[in-house]
């Protein structure tokens, strides 16, 4: 008998330049990322944000990725339209946390996992963020683009749904899936659908829609 289990809902992140995101957005991704971090090598700038917004989004929800920012410039740029999520990437605390949700944000907080992770670090950000994002953690903030062992998840009592990100592939899809974890929420895919940083491959994106496809047919949803 086939084991029925629920699909995971997809994030496309480090979207930058307005042609590729009207490409991806034909395919309608649960959520686009967009990084507003000046030190990474997908950086939004406003200018450029301002004309993207303008787009049909449909249902695609668009995510802020920060590290470390002030949080008046988030408020600002929530104000302007950008997004109604917003991915901490750096070292907030859970009172920055709190303050991002009062005012009406959805909060994603990146959790870089390595070799001394611990779950404890989780504690201080339950039921103060709306999900986790499990990342690789290596010489980057982000965008690393290799994974780490998801074995750490099976370990973790899930009290808050999650992204998985780090290295994503469309090769993935399928054992993500078969963690068999109900509070994975989506799956975040970034550098490895990339043409050049910034620049999402179609025919990767195909990949990906493939991989879906397949995986739906044996799912829930
Ligand atoms: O991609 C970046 O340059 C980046 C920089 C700073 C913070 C986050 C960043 N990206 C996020 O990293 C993860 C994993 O990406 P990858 O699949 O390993 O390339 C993803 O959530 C991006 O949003």
């Amino acid at each position: 008998m086939e084991t029925k289990v629920k699909t995971p809902k997809v994030k496309i992140c480090g979207m930058r330049y307005l042609p590729n995101v009207k490409e991806i957005l034909e395919y309608q991704p649960d959520y686009l990322g967009f990084i507003f971090f000046v030190g990474s090598k997908r950086f939004t700038a406003a200018h450029e944000m301002d004309r993207i917004i303008k787009l049909d989004f449909g249902k695609t929800k668009r995510i802020g990725v920060f590290v470390n920012e002030e949080i008046d410039i988030i408020l600002d740029f929530k104000e302007r339209g950008y997004f109604s999520i917003v991915q901490l990437h750096g070292d907030e605390s859970p009172e920055y946390v709190e303050k991002l949700s009062a005012s009406g944000l959805e909060v994603i907080k990146a959790i870089s996992v390595g070799d001394d992770f611990n779950k404890a670090q989780l504690k201080p950000f339950e039921g103060k963020v709306d999900y986790f994002l499990f990342d690789t953690k290596g010489k980057y903030r982000g965008g690393n683009g290799w994974k780490f062992n998801w074995n750490v998840l099976k370990d973790i009592d899930h009290q808050t749904p999650f992204f998985l990100s780090g290295g994503l592939t469309p090769d993935d899809v399928e054992k993500a899936v078969s963690l068999d974890i109900p509070e994975l929420e989506a799956l975040d895919f970034n550098s490895q659908l990339e043409t050049k940083p910034g620049i999402k491959n179609i025919n990767r994106v195909e990949e990906l829609v493939k991989s879906l496809k397949e995986i739906k047919q044996t799912t829930l949803n």
